[in-house]
């Protein structure tokens, strides 16, 4: 049996096996709320289990735990905490069978991270895609090939695209792809499905940590809309906004939002 001594591979096969969970779950039946219900708890207990098991010192913070079991740890005083959100995309899972929901396990590590002043940062990431059959994670970070479009293709949510995001792609004549689920859209830019995912408006830590985790593994840009670090582990765990960006975009996006704000 494998002990899951590496942080990465442990993510990975966290969030591996909970998405085949969620297939299984899909497989029942239920519909609509039922099936969000259904998905979201069964992912949920599922990672706690496994992260009880595997890592009993750490604390948990996921998305669920307002209805499902908590963390037995106090974040703000261990040193290590994972960062989950069971099914992201909620709503698209919820639509057989669309691919765009996915799976997040994050690890957060005090002290870890340059320019944090010991604060702390993500240190291991998994997002598990299973309706693609893939995990993306850090332990064997995802290699972006070359932009195989000559237009910027930027991921948007597929129900609450910003509107500057719009103004965006008409200024520089870029594409709009909308999309489910915040790891799906990270993980479109590592997959060469988009060149950019800009977010405002609204999203918490558990929505952007392991995708983040593993796009800056993968090397690509990351940070807040204003090109402040994205920071996890806060007291206030909203964290509002994003961009996830071939390097080469980033200051191009980020001239814009000085311009023009994100109103
Ligand atoms: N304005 C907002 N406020 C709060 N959460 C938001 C949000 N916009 C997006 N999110 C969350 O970010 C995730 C991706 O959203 P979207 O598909 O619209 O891009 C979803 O997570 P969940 O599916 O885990 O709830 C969604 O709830
Ligand atoms: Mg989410």
């Amino acid at each position: 049996m494998t002990d899951f001594a590496d942080d990465h591979e442990l993510a990975a096969w966290a969030a591996t096996s909970a998405g085949e969970l969620l297939l299984d779950v899909r497989r029942q039946g239920l519909e609509g709320r039922a099936l969000k219900d259904a998905g979201d708890m069964a992912a949920h207990e599922h990672l706690m289990k496994v992260l009880a098991e595997h890592r009993p010192d750490d604390a948990i913070l996921s998305e669920e735990s307002w209805r499902g079991t908590e963390s037995a740890h106090d974040r703000s005083l261990t040193d290590r905490v994972w960062i989950i959100d069971p099914l992201d995309g909620t709503r698209e899972f919820s639509e057989p069978p669309r691919d765009d929901w996915a799976v997040h396990v994050a690890l957060w590590q005090r002290g870890a991270g340059d320019g944090s002043g010991g604060l702390g940062d993500l240190v291991a990431g998994a997002v598990a895609q299973s309706a693609l059959g893939e995990t993306f994670h850090t332990g064997r970070p995802p290699l972006v090939p070359p932009s195989s479009s000559s237009r910027t293709r930027i991921v948007v949510s597929r129900t609450r695209p910003p509107a500057f995001v719009e103004a965006f792609a008409a200024e520089i004549d870029a594409e709009l792809v909308p999309m489910g689920s915040a790891g799906a859209k990270v993980m479109a830019v590592v997959r060469d499905v988009a060149d950019a995912y800009i977010h405002a408006g609204g999203q918490y830590e558990w929505d952007s940590a392991a995708p983040v985790a593993v796009a800056r593994a993968a090397g690509l840009f990351t940070s807040r809309v204003d090109g402040s670090p994205l920071r996890y582990n806060q007291d206030d765990v909203s964290l509002p906004d994003l961009i996830v960006c071939r390097p080469e975009l980033s200051e191009t996006i980020l001239e814009f939002v000085r311009r023009h704000g994100t109103d």
